[in-house]
């Protein structure tokens, strides 16, 4: 379980609210986070896995407070970047993957058995001395997430994982990543990908905007969008 218990993020130099105190339960199997650029989505997710600290408040994984305990948590919860680029590191596809591993297994040559069963659950088993140079965009985003994957956490950020890929690795990966025994918390901007969580919530303006079914979700951030609601009551 994910807990926000009125976390709040101000911009470190300039002290300017980036989210405005949040608290909330994340118990869904898949949650979907959708909501205009600039709004607070990544700022959110990014303080589940401690990438960001809440100014103020605090939010806890499994009953561990973020802040004190960062490793344990990375340990339980993977982060899934937009560009593969972020987190690919090594010349190729099952060396990337044993760096993933280097903390888990200490024997090198279990480590390149674990990876390369991770790449062929993927569906990359063929690709793994391939240069990561020499993958495709889709094929990127895949390893990427054989590398968060290949270290088993129980909760996975995406953060808009399938933004840079063509219609149908984003069809691929996006059905891929709800397959995964895993709790997703998925940011995007593919409202039919939103649409199918369990739960969605619309981030605007540094705030929860609505938080609720994906279907009302969807509907509320059009209304948004286009002006047809305000999330701030009018002065
Ligand atoms: N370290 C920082 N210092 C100053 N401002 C920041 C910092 N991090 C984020 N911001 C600002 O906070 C706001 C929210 O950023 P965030 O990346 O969380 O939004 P987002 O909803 O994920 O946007 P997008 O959809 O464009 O990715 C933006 O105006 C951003 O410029």
């Amino acid at each position: 379980m994910i807990e926000f218990k009125d976390a709040a993020v101000v911009a470190p130099d300039s002290g300017v609210p980036i989210l405005e105190p949040t608290s909330l339960r994340l118990t869904e199997r898949h949650i979907s986070i959708i909501g205009a650029n600039g709004g607070g989505k990544s700022t959110l997710v990014r303080l589940i896995n401690g990438l960001v600290l809440p100014s103020e408040g605090s939010v806890e994984v499994e009953g561990l407070d973020v802040a004190r305990h960062g490793p344990k948590v990375r340990r339980i919860v993977g982060f899934l970047f937009t560009d593969p680029s972020a987190q690919l590191i090594m010349p190729t596809a099952i060396e990337d993957v044993m760096l993933s591993l280097r903390r888990t297994i200490d024997k090198k040559d279990e480590r390149a058995d674990a990876a390369l069963a991770a790449l062929e659950e993927i569906g990359l088993g063929d690709r793994a001395d391939v240069s990561v140079n020499a993958l495709s965009g889709g094929q990127r985003q895949l390893l990427a997430l054989a590398g968060v994957l290949a270290v088993t956490p129980r909760i996975l950020i995406a953060d808009e994982p399938t933004t840079l890929l063509d219609l149908r690795w984003r069809a691929h990966v996006g059905s891929l990543l709800r397959s995964l025994p895993v709790q997703l918390i998925e940011v995007t901007h593919d409202l039919d990908s939103a649409a199918r969580a369990e739960r969605t919530l619309v981030i605007d303006d540094g705030g929860v905007a609505f938080d609720g079914s994906p279907i009302e979700a969807v509907a509320f951030y059009r209304d948004l969008m286009f002006g047809r609601v305000s999330r701030r009551p009018s002065a």
